[in-house]
Parts: C-alpha cells; sequence; structure tokens
C-alpha cells in the first residue's frame, strides 16, 4: 500500500474490519468444554478466543510468527537525551544481521521469523525540537514502509523497534495524544543520569511548545515528533488489522508508536495485545490510557521487540490448550 497523506491513512485507520465474532464465540464455547475446571487457564483462555476473532477461525493456530523490526535515526539524539551515540542504530542494524543481537535469540526461542527494516538509518530525521522530525511524504513513505513489511500469510506479528534516542520521541508523542509534560512521560530509556532525565523532559517540553498547532492530529503529532521506524510500527499494525493478523506490541516505544491508531478509530487496537510492560516507567501510564493488560512484566527495558518476542512464547501455550486438549465428553471425564 501506498500511502501519500495524512489524509490517505487516516482514512485507512478508520472503518476498520471487528474481527470474527462468531470465531470468538465458537471458541469461547470449546473453551468451556476442555478437561480443566472453566476459567482455570485464566488469561490463556482470553488470549485463545482473541486470536481466534482476529484470525477469523475458532481453532486459531501460529505456524508462521513474523517479527518486524523497524530501524531508525533520530536528529534529536543531538540533543544529548541517550546514554549511546547515534551511532548505534546502524552498528546494531548490523549486529542484527549477523545475528548478535537478544532478539535474534529470543525470535529463534519463539520459533519466529525475524525481519529487519531499516528506515533510512543513515539519514536522521530532524530535530524536532529545530522542525517537525518529518513531512507529511516521508511519514507516510514511513508508514507504507511498515505497511508493506507484513507478511500477510502471517499467523501472528510481533512489532520492535531500534532507534537510539527513540524513548524521547515516544514521550513527545505520548504526552501530544494524551497529555501531560515532559517530566510525565520521559524515562532513563538506555540508562541516562539525572541530568540527561531533566535534559529529555526539556526537549520533549520543547518539542511541545514548538508543535502546539499539529497536537490535536494523531498523524500529525507522530510526524513532527516520532521517527521513521515509530511511523513504520504503525503501518504495520494497521496492515495486519486488513489482514486478520493479530499482533504482540513490545515495550514503550512501540505502544506510543500505534497509539494514534486508537485515537483515529475505536477499537483501533483491538486486534493487539501488550506484550509486556517494559521498565521505562511511563509504559504503564501508557497502557492504562489505552487499558490495555500486558502479558507479562519481566523488568525489561531493551526493545527489539524483545517483550514481545517473549510474551509470543505464552501466546502459543494458550493455543496449544485450546487446540490440543480433549474435551470432557471425548476424555470420558466427570463434569462439575
Ligand atoms: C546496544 C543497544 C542495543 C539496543 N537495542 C535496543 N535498544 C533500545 O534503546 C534505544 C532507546 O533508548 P534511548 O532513548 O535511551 O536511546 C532504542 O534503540 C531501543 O530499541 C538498544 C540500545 C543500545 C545502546
Ligand atoms: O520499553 C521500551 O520500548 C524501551 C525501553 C528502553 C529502551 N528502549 C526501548
Amino acid at each position: 500500500m501506498r500511502f501519500d497523506s495524512f489524509d490517505a491513512i487516516r482514512s485507512a485507520a478508520t472503518n476498520l474490519p471487528g474481527g470474527d465474532a462468531a470465531a470468538a464465540e465458537a471458541a469461547a464455547a470449546r473453551q468451556d468444554t476442555l478437561t480443566k475446571p472453566p476459567g482455570s487457564l485464566g488469561r490463556l483462555e482470553a488470549l485463545a478466543i482473541w486470536a481466534a476473532r482476529w484470525q477469523g477461525q475458532p481453532v486459531p493456530r501460529i505456524e508462521r510468527a513474523q517479527i518486524l523490526v523497524f530501524a531508525g535515526s533520530h536528529g534529536v539524539a543531538r540533543r544529548g537525551v541517550s546514554a549511546f551515540p547515534p551511532e548505534v542504530t546502524a552498528q546494531m542494524v548490523a549486529n542484527f544481521a549477523a545475528g548478535g543481537a537478544a532478539i535474534n535469540q529470543l525470535a529463534r526461542s519463539a520459533g519466529a521469523e525475524l525481519v529487519v527494516v531499516p528506515l533510512e538509518v543513515e539519514r536522521a530525521t530532524e530535530d524536532f525540537t529545530q522542525a517537525p522530525a518529518m513531512s507529511e511524504a516521508e511519514f507516510a513513505g514511513a508508514v507504507s514502509a511498515g505497511f508493506d513489511a507484513l507478511d500477510p500469510r502471517a499467523d501472528i506479528l510481533c512489532i520492535g523497534e531500534m532507534g537510539i534516542a527513540n524513548t524521547t520521541a515516544a514521550a513527545a508523542l505520548s504526552a501530544a495524544l494524551f497529555g501531560g509534560t515532559g517530566a510525565d512521560w520521559v524515562g532513563r530509556g538506555t540508562g541516562v543520569d539525572e541530568e540527561g532525565l531533566a535534559r529529555k523532559a526539556a526537549v520533549v517540553d520543547a518539542g511541545l511548545a514548538r508543535h502546539a498547532d499539529a497536537l490535536a492530529d494523531p498523524l500529525r503529532a507522530a510526524a513532527a515528533l516520532g521517527g521513521r521506524e515509530l511511523a513504520a510500527m504503525l503501518g504495520a499494525t494497521l496492515a495486519a488489522r486488513r489482514a486478520g493478523v493479530p499482533v504482540l506490541l513490545d515495550g514503550f516505544v512501540a505502544t506510543a508508536a500505534v497509539a494514534p491508531l486508537a485515537r483515529l478509530a475505536e477499537g483501533g487496537l483491538a486486534h493487539a495485545q501488550a506484550g509486556h510492560v517494559s521498565a521505562e516507567t511511563a509504559h504503564r501510564t501508557l497502557l492504562a490510557e489505552l487499558r490495555l493488560d500486558p502479558i507479562l512484566d519481566l523488568g525489561m527495558r531493551l526493545g527489539e521487540g524483545s517483550g514481545a518476542a517473549v510474551a509470543l512464547a505464552v501466546v502459543k501455550a494458550a493455543l496449544a490448550c485450546h487446540g490440543g486438549m480433549a474435551s470432557f465428553a471425548d476424555a470420558g471425564v466427570a463434569t462439575g
């Protein structure tokens, strides 16, 4: 899909398919026939029913899982908002290709295909304290790249990112969408000290002031304050909704990136689960705003899709029970 404007993205992000209610109902009914006390698999039961709705089948399966990691460079990285230098983004893209990053191991462990999509990492976005991070055309191009990266045959999609300074972009976008100041939304990211944290908050406040006229429109806010990898995560998540592919979100950055979809349409993120809540402090606040209940809470604060990849193992476990268990009738087990 080639988007060329905010309006084109907005129209794709409204009028979304609502999922297969009959498949979800059949999955819920099936759960109650399985050889266990009703409800005893807790969240695993809800995950199976959720997957049934969005895959459109009463017995959902995960044979093909895709992890998409988008990489981008941020102009605002020059402002001293990360504990690491901006070159790390391109260096980590090379590390992904060589198989040496955490996400390479987690993808293999979860039985998922990892696809890394660098988005002009050699060319940073504009510093958002000075200008919009991206023009409308650039933003639409990055959303399109994300949309096209989805394998529509995937049974589930995990999204993640790499981009030094992107917790600052995510904080700014979250403040634009849900209110508050920089101090409410910034965290340590890669590990900035107290001074770095204060700098991050000031940079976010400067961005919010600079782009005050764009903040009421979720897509304009995402172009002004976000980044290419954030825009691409939004595009991939939108493509997944339209292709019947359920989504596992990663941490604070991934959640902030797709949050505009929830602002554009009621239930715009209904096909997505929060894979985990990261240790980036504002992630909890953001998930509460979006009414997303994270599957895992492991104190992770990496990004790269790592939390989503670990949560994939949980969703696979849920579907293994849902699809493989015998019913009371078939197993000859007495009901309560
Ligand atoms: C070696 C290394 C590997 C990473 N993998 C993910 N991130 C994570 O850290 C960055 C965001 O934190 P901040 O806003 O503080 O820069 C992103 O690139 C994110 O994916 C990494 C960061 C580093 C240094
Ligand atoms: O939660 C995240 O997305 C995150 C946290 C720290 C560093 N990078 C990403």
